[in-house]
């Protein structure tokens, strides 16, 4: 940005001591108001990255205008490519837009939606991965990312440079009629019309590709960036322990970044095109408004064209905003009772034979009935809303059709303009019109782009609140160390709502030493469990974990991923880390045998097999992983004791380096322990490890 901010300042001041004294002077007002836009740039360089794109597009349009209209002055513009030259009030325009987009830079909402959008612009993944040469060309790519923009500003400016001289043909065209001229006519028909249609649909193609791709990659980074960050260091679990009210992140993750990137360049790209489309055609409107007077007076109001088109369209805005204003909250409703919807179908697809066996299906149709009523009475009332605008807003654009000629229509039969005037006249007027009533026809999409944009703030909001919970002390502090054990100082494991439930002022788990953990129900255990893993925030005090050593936690149910049965044994190890012989092999130790020929089946497992077998099948994973530490959360509760104890000795055998520590009620598992801990919930409520006994490990 400072080095555009210098080379604006340098080629104003070049501007200025060139174009003086030429017989075409470049006004006064084009380096003036470069130097005003060398000081914005400057200005402007810790603003949002996206915003300035845009300033530096609008930077790049001063140059080419000033530029060319300082060669101009000097006579050395070819004739063929003067009539394509700018007026220069442009270059003062493009400043003007430039300091408009700095200025909304202030505006929080603003922030609040670049703040969503700059990240991408940063990303310093290779701009070859996804884009070939065109990504080798930049570098980074946030570096394309920023070039696409860029391209996408650049064809949008030459589409409204395109409408001007469309305008232009119109004039010329309408007054070949009215004078009867057919070489005049055909000659704008083949050598003016037919040009201006050529580039248009270049344009458009080049536009509508850039765009796209563009839209395409922005959403694999965006949606990357969220799932990565969502499951990264437990943010995911501690946002379900923590209630953090982020609500159905599924959506937000999928529908609602896709919803976002969409309305975010739809809506930035078409206020810019706009923007440019309202200032040029109203400088035409203005200069075709010369000698209107005012409806029966005679009275000369200058620019009366643009003042008309400008309240017709203020009238609009105001009544579209009374009438619409409901619409954002019904939007951001909508989205929530939908995904809220989806969630209660999805949970039933994974818990079908629970229902079934409960014979839930009249709780569940109630309950489904009960929330798709949300979605229905939230649609109706956007319908409702909807019918509102839309009725008026119909109306109000096909009035404008026709009222520009019903307004002009007197001057033409007093001859003060010609036909190709009020031809020209008519579609400036509804060219401003449009600009100026943007606001009208994008407010529906304001609106949903509101909620989305809220939604998406507070998912960040939560999952940045999910990150801090525990790491500001107190904290539970996980510390590697030295030996290979897992020692506890002065653990406090509290609730989410502060609530302590458990205490231990001292405890050390040796290698080789296998414990049991026992206690009544509700003690603890499993929090204990989770805290050892370094997922459970809430306490304070220190676990110290044996450095470079793997600790696996198996808890009563196992999670079984979607996908084939190889898969899900290999899990959380990617596919195709262990060999088929091996995965066989194991599946035949953990009384898994009729599993052994189905690993490429691709069922839902988590539903095909029984707990038993899932149980088995997390057992499973940890021969696999051969993990230092194994932590046996009731990991074996759904066998039965002789199964239980064949897979005691499975992991014993195998795993002979592997030290494990197990909740389980059963007094059978205490054969295959070394010690046993007690929690016991005291007076206070809080659990204590009260008893611990040592027997000797049975043999074998
Ligand atoms: N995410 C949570 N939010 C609130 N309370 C929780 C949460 N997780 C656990 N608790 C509470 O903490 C207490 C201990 O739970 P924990 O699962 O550790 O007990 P446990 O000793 O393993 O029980 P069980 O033997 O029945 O499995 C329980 O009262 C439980 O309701």
């Amino acid at each position: 940005m400072k080095l555009i901010a210098i080379v604006v300042a340098v080629a104003s001041a070049a501007f200025l001591a060139l174009s003086q004294g030429q017989v075409n002077a470049l006004p006064l007002y084009v380096p003036v108001s470069g130097f005003i836009l060398a000081g914005l740039l400057w200005l402007a360089r810790e603003i949002s990255i996206f915003l300035r794109i845009f300033m530096g597009m609008y930077a790049l349009g001063y140059l080419l205008v000033a530029g060319a209209k300082t060669l101009a002055s000097f006579g050395l513009v070819p004739e063929a490519l003067e009539a394509l030259v700018p007026p220069a009030f442009m270059a003062t325009a493009s400043v003007s837009f430039a300091a408009l987009v700095y200025g909304v830079s202030f505006v929080p909402v603003v922030r609040t939606i670049t703040n969503l959008a700059d990240p991408y612009f940063y990303s310093v993944r290779s701009g070859a991965e996804n884009f070939g040469w065109f990504g080798r060309l930049f570098g980074s790519e946030g570096r394309v990312a920023v070039a696409m923009v860029a391209i996408i500003i650049a064809t949008n400016f030459v589409q409204v440079g395109l409408n001007i001289k469309f305008n232009l043909w119109y004039r010329d065209l309408f007054d070949a009629l009215q004078n009867k001229n057919a070489d005049a006519f055909w000659y704008q028909i083949w050598w003016v019309f037919i040009p201006l249609l050529v580039f248009w649909i270049i344009f458009q193609l080049l536009d509508f590709t850039v765009d796209t791709i563009f839209r395409i990659r922005w959403r694999q980074w965006l949606t990357e960036h969220y799932f990565s960050r969502w499951l990264d260091r437990s943010t995911h679990y501690k946002m379900g322990v923590a209630g953090q009210n982020a609500d159905n992140p599924d959506q937000r993750i999928s529908v609602d970044v896709a919803s976002f990137i969409a309305s975010t360049m739809t809506l930035s790209t078409q206020m810019m095109a706009q923007l440019a489309t309202l200032v040029s055609f109203t400088v035409l409107l203005w200069g075709l408004s010369e000698g209107f007077t005012f409806p029966g007076t005679a009275v000369v109001v200058p620019g009366l064209l643009v003042w008309v088109a400008a309240a017709y369209s203020l009238v609009g805005t105001v009544l579209t905003h009374l009438i619409g204003r409901p619409l954002i909250r019904l939007d951001f409703l909508q989205e929530k009772f939908e995904a809220n919807f989806r969630f209660s179908l999805a949970r039933l697809r994974e818990y079908g034979e629970q229902v079934a066996l409960l014979r839930g299906a009249d709780a569940e149709k109630a309950n489904l009935r009960g929330s798709f009523a949300d979605v229905i009475t939230n649609v109706i009332d956007i319908l409702k809303r909807r019918l509102k605008i839309e009725g008026f807003r119909f109306s109000w654009q096909q009035m404008s059709v026709a009222f520009p000629y019903l307004f002009m229509g007197p001057y033409f039969f007093l001859e003060r303009i010609t036909l190709g005037q009020l031809q020209q006249g008519a579609q400036a007027f509804n060219q401003v019109n449009a600009s100026l009533s943007f606001f009208i026809s994008a407010y529906t999409t304001l609106a949903s782009y509101k909620a989305t944009v809220d939604r998406l703030v507070t998912f960040e909001e939560a999952m940045g609140r999910a990150e801090t919970i525990g790491t500001v002390p107190p904290h539970i502090e996980r510390k590697q160390a030295p030996d290979n054990a897992l020692a506890i100082r002065n653990l406090k494991i509290d609730l989410p709502n502060g609530q302590r439930i458990l205490e231990i002022d001292r405890l050390d788990l040796k290698a080789g030493e296998p414990v049991l953990v026992n206690g009544p129900s509700g003690s603890g255990k499993s929090t204990l469990f989770r805290a050892l893993a370094g997922i459970w925030p809430y306490g304070s005090g220190e676990v110290d974990v044996p450095e470079g050593r793997t600790v696996m936690l198996l808890p009563q149910r196992p999670y079984i991923p979607q996908g084939n049965l190889r898969d899900a044994i290999s899990y959380p190890a990617v596919a195709g880390t262990y060999d088929d012989a091996v995965i066989k092999a194991v599946l035949a130790t953990v009384g898994l045998p009729a599993l052994i020929d189905r690993l490429d089946d691709d069922e839902n497992w988590g539903q095909r097999l029984s707990g038993g077998e899932q149980q088995r099948l997390a057992i499973a994973r940890a021969l696999l992983a051969k993990p230092d530490w194994l932590l046996l959360d009731e990991a074996s509760s759904a066998l039965d004791e002789k199964s239980e104890r064949l897979v005691y000795k499975a992991i014993a055998t195998m795993l002979p380096d592997t030290t494990i520590v197990s909740i389980g009620h059963r007094s059978t598992l205490a054969a295959f322990h070394a010690r046993r801990i007690d929690l016991q919930p005291m007076e206070d409520g809080v659990s204590r490890p009260v008893e611990t006994e040592r027997v000797p490990v049975p043999a074998g």
